[in-house]
């Protein structure tokens, strides 16, 4: 028996958990939400789904309730507001910082064993301090921010060579904001191809740079953050994890002294499975990535220090 809960059953929680059923990622998929009878209704209407799309997985939703949501394999938090336009994620951490750290107690004492991925933003230090407040081994606190990126990059990549998409590799690293990601244009491929061959460097920088800001477009068009992509990244990041996949995927983990960092939460490449974060893969990176590397890592550690200005940590 497999089981997930999704905190936040919101646009970016709802649709995590609906991608979670489709997929038969789990047998079972817990929404809780704080709002009355809203979890409750997602689920419901997700089970009325099962018939016409064919899945087994079956979807609970609750108020507030705990207790439904005990012994849970892994736990998906995404309760938080989201940006409007013209916000920065890291704006969020006022309000979110109080949500996201008694969330996450209060699954421990439910699931003492699971395995936390964060999405609430801003999500590094989100994750850093789940990870601070509860106190557990690094490889169970996986914030999500990398597959989302990555999967936008190979987008905007795919759409500049006028290809397929899913034909494309690419990763971003560093931090999840629209000044901190590193898409890594330098090992982007094509069938193998180095994207640099096929496009200029002009337009490569263009595919990097809407990369950077792809959740700010999408939160200008939207009036509110996106979720059809972070919803399935997050899943994607759970089945890897619950089926033992072994994948390379870029996450926010905690680094003690890889890439020449310590004491925060950043995206690099990770293999997850069963046991979460099983290995952090160290790339080696260019001079100029490398620089990179240390000012995204330099501005996440200072949104970091805001948790104290919050009373969080
Ligand atoms: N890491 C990433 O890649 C991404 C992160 N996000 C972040 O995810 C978060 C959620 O975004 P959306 O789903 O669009 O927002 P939303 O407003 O649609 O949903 C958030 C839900 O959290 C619930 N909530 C608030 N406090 C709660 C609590 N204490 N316990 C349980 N539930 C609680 C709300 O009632 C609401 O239903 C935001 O912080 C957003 O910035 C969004 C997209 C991508
Ligand atoms: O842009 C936002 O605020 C939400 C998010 O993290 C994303 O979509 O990448």
């Amino acid at each position: 028996m497999s089981k997930v809960t999704v905190v936040g059953a919101g646009n970016v929680g709802a649709t995590c958990a609906n991608v979670l059923a489709f997929n038969e990622v789990a047998d079972e998929v817990v929404m809780l939400d704080v709002k009355e009878g809203v979890s409750e209704g997602k689920a419901m209407d997700m089970m009325q789904t099962a018939q016409l799309l064919g899945f087994d997985t079956t979807v609970v939703g609750c108020t507030n309730d705990y207790a439904q949501t005990a012994n849970s394999d892994v736990v998906v938090i995404t309760s938080g507001i989201p940006r409007k336009p013209g916000m920065t994620r890291e704006e969020l951490i006022g309000v979110n910082a109080g949500i996201v750290k008694s969330v996450a107690q209060n699954i421990l004492k439910y699931s003492p064993n699971a395995i936390i991925v964060v999405i609430s933003n801003p999500m590094d230090t989100m994750t850093y301090l789940s990870l601070k407040s509860l106190g557990l081994p690094k490889n169970r606190i996986i914030g999500m921010g990398g597959a989302l990126d990555s999967s936008r990059f190979k987008y905007f990549l795919s759409q500049a060579l006028g290809c397929n998409a899913n034909e494309v590799e690419g990763m971003v690293i560093g931090g999840h904001g629209d000044t901190t990601m590193i898409p890594l244009a330098r090992l982007a491929t094509y069938k193998g191809i180095p994207v640099s061959k096929l496009l200029s460097a002009d337009k490569l920088q263009e595919v990097v740079a809407s990369t950077m800001v792809g959740g700010a477009t999408l939160t200008k068009l939207l009036g509110t953050s996106a979720w059809y992509a972070p919803g399935a990244a997050g899943a994607y990041v759970v089945e890897s994890i619950i089926h033992n996949q072994g994948k390379m995927v870029p996450c926010s983990v905690y680094l003690e002294g890889e890439y020449g960092e310590s004491d925060l939460c950043i995206g690099v490449p990770v293999i997850l499975g069963k046991n979460g974060i099983e290995k952090i893969v160290e790339l080696e990176l260019t001079a100029e990535e490398k620089e990179l590397f240390a000012k995204s890592a330099a501005a996440v550690k200072k949104t970091n220090e805001a948790l104290k200005e919050v009373g969080a940590l």
